[in-house]
Parts: structure tokens; sequence; C-alpha cells
């Protein structure tokens, strides 16, 4: 669904602190944050950033230290505790771990949320069918959760979520348990309805796939502050903070192939004329035939030891780990006709040993 202009989350100056071992610690510092109805924003960062926390402020199952928090235009901490109950059935939240009542049956886990209401069981159980079908699961409506694997658990609590029509789905690490095919499964779905129903996602997770293939926003969170944000094309093709940048590297597996790369025996005695190179570039330069140019123009030779090129939103990010080789002049001469053309250069690691071929 196209987002509207207007916020439906609204987080003003929010702060969380804990106290930890008898000292403070904010675990959400001063976060400023706007949600658009109808967007699916990510909130990405490692273990510790703060990332539940801050989610959990949005339904108030955290209250803020400090700072205000508005949803659909109510500041729900000034709600009497009926009124926030009702807003706070407008946010549905699913988990990593499913969180399913496993004595009760799928068609049952669906239906919990709606004990409350004043409808009879038949249309109760109407619903939870009508949302079984939309996750796709149907046929298992009389199956325990343990019968499930883990994306048909997800699907269960997405319905269960679904239950009480909210306005926000919040998912917290909601694919972190499961193999990358089920996770893109998931993620599709979430799109969908997303799409379909118009619901906001706000959706938190440590992995950037995540974030680039079903995110239209992102925010990048660090020791409890928002460090970097907005649309996810633009924040991940060009990263302003490192933390961003490492995310955007190990998202391309360039942080494991760097590691393996150091750790090789037989690449720690590069001979003096060889340089273990990493490259990196972005747009254009990708398209360009850089490595064949040192090869004619400077007579260098390259054998890449890594190569991936990761495509987000309209931009291609090219990395190379390679070993250059050749004379030294023509050595720096090649590396600055790379730089000349936008390419980033990393040198890793230099020759010693030897003398130039
Ligand atoms: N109830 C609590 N009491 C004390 N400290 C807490 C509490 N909840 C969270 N913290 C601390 O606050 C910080 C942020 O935790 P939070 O769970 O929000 O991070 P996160 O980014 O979601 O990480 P993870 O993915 O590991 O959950 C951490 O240092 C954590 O130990």
């Amino acid at each position: 669904m196209a987002e509207s202009t207007h916020p439906i989350i609204s987080l003003q100056d929010v702060s969380v602190t804990f106290q930890s071992n008898g000292k403070p610690l904010n675990a959400v510092d001063k976060v400023n944050l706007q949600i658009r109805q109808g967007d699916i924003y990510g909130i990405i960062g490692y273990s510790g950033a703060g990332k539940s926390t801050l989610v959990r402020t949005i339904n108030l199952l955290q209250k803020p230290t400090t700072g205000t928090v508005t949803v659909s235009d109510q500041d729900l901490q000034k709600l009497s505790t009926p009124k926030l109950r009702n807003a706070r059935k407008k946010i549905g939240m699913i988990f990593q771990h499913f969180n399913l009542l496993n004595s009760r049956t799928v068609l049952n886990n669906v239906e919990y949320p709606l004990l409350s209401q004043p409808i009879g069981k038949p249309k109760r159980q109407a619903k939870a069918k009508k949302l079984l079908e939309l996750v796709g699961l149907r046929e298992f409506e009389n199956s325990y959760p343990d019968q499930l694997s883990g994306g048909q658990k997800q699907r269960v609590a997405i319905a269960r979520a679904l239950a009480n029509d909210p306005d926000i789905l919040i998912s917290d690490e909601a694919t972190s348990a499961l193999d990358p095919k089920t996770t893109n499964d998931i993620l599709k779905l979430l799109k969908h309805l997303n799409e379909t129903l118009g619901l906001t996602i706000v959706l938190i997770t440590h992995e950037m796939q995540v974030i680039k293939s079903v995110c239209r926003h992102v925010a990048v969170m660090d020791e409890g502050k928002i460090i970097e944000r907005g649309d996810v094309a633009d924040v991940f093709s060009n990263p302003q903070q490192p933390l961003t940048q490492n995310f955007v590297d190990s998202s391309a597996n360039v942080t494991e192939a760097l590691e393996q790369i150091k750790a090789d025996k037989s690449l720690q005695n590069l001979s003096k004329n060889e340089r273990l190179l990493f490259l990196k570039f972005k747009g254009q330069a990708t398209k360009q035939s850089l490595i064949s140019d040192l090869t004619e123009l400077y007579h260098l030779s390259a054998n890449i030891l890594f190569g991936n090129i990761e495509r987000i939103g309209a931009t291609s990010i090219g990395y190379l780990i390679i070993i250059l080789s050749g004379e030294t002049k023509q050595l720096a001469d090649g590396i600055n006709l790379l730089n000349k053309n936008g390419v980033q250069v990393r040198l890793i690691a230099t020759g010693k040993k030897g003398g130039e071929k």
C-alpha cells in the first residue's frame, strides 16, 4: 500500500533507562521516530542496541522513562487503562519464538485474542478461519503448534496478531529462527498484508537482508540511539556510519571473506611485487572493465580471491578481493587508475619477501 504522509507512530525524545548492576543503563536514548501509515519500517542493530526496548514503547509494554509516544494521534501515556487496552489491540506483535499456546489447536490460538470480545463462538471461529486462510494455513486449524514447522508456527502467530484488525504490526526478530527460504516466505506474507490490509509494519532485525527485501525505510540503532535513517536504498547504498557500512559488508559476505583471507597462511607470504587489495565499487564503476584495463595498460595481473555484487535499490555495490602483481611503479599507477574511477582501494597486505619478478 502507498504510505500516507501522516505518521501513525510518533516517538518524541523517548528514553528508557534501566538499572543494571546499580548503574543506570540508557537502553533507549532520546529517540525521535516518525513512522508513516502504510510503511514497512525496519530497525536494524546488533544485539543489545535497544531495538526491542524501543519497539515495546510503541504499545507501552515498556513505559518510557521520559518522552512521548503518540500512536494514531493518541498520546498513549495519557489514556485511561480501558482506552489503553483498546489502543493496544490495534497494535499486533510477533516474536522470534512465536509464543503460541502449545496445548491449544491452531484455530484456538488464533481465536484466543477474541475471547475478551463480545462476540459469540461461531463468529469468533469464522474470523479465525478467515485469518488462517489469509496466512495459507486453513487446513491446519485442528493441528497443534508442535505438529507444525517453524514457518507455519510463525504464520499462526501472524494470524493471531491480526485477530483484532490491528493498524500496526510489530515484528520482533520474527524470522531470526527460520531458514532463509522460510524467512523469505514470511517476509513475502508480511509484504502482502501491508499491501492488501494497509497494515503498517515495524520490523526489527539484525540482518540487513531482511530489511532489504521488505522495508521501505530503515533506522540503524546503536547504544540506544538512532545513528542513521532514511529510505532503505539511500541508507545502504551510501552509508554514512561505520556500523551501517558493516551491515552492508556482512550482507555481501565481505566481512567473512576478509577474515578467511587474512587467516589464510599461504597469503601471508606475498612476494614484493604482490599487493593484497580489497576493492569496493559502486554504481557505474561496477560496469567498467577496470580489471582488464589494469592488464592492458600496466601489465598487471589480478588473481581474484573473492567477488560479489550487492544490489541495493537501483544501485549496485561490487566487492573484489584480489592479489595484484606487477612492477612497483605500475602497481602504483594501476591503483591510481582504480581510485580515479571511483573504486575504493584498501591495501590489506603488501608482499615483503623476494625481489621483483
Ligand atoms: N528489563 C531490563 N532490565 C535491565 N536491562 C535491560 C532490560 N531489558 C533490556 N535491558 C538492557 O537494555 C539494552 C538493550 O536491550 P534490547 O533487548 O532492547 O536490545 P536489542 O537491540 O533488542 O537486542 P536483542 O536483539 O539482543 O534483544 C541491553 O543492554 C539489555 O541488556
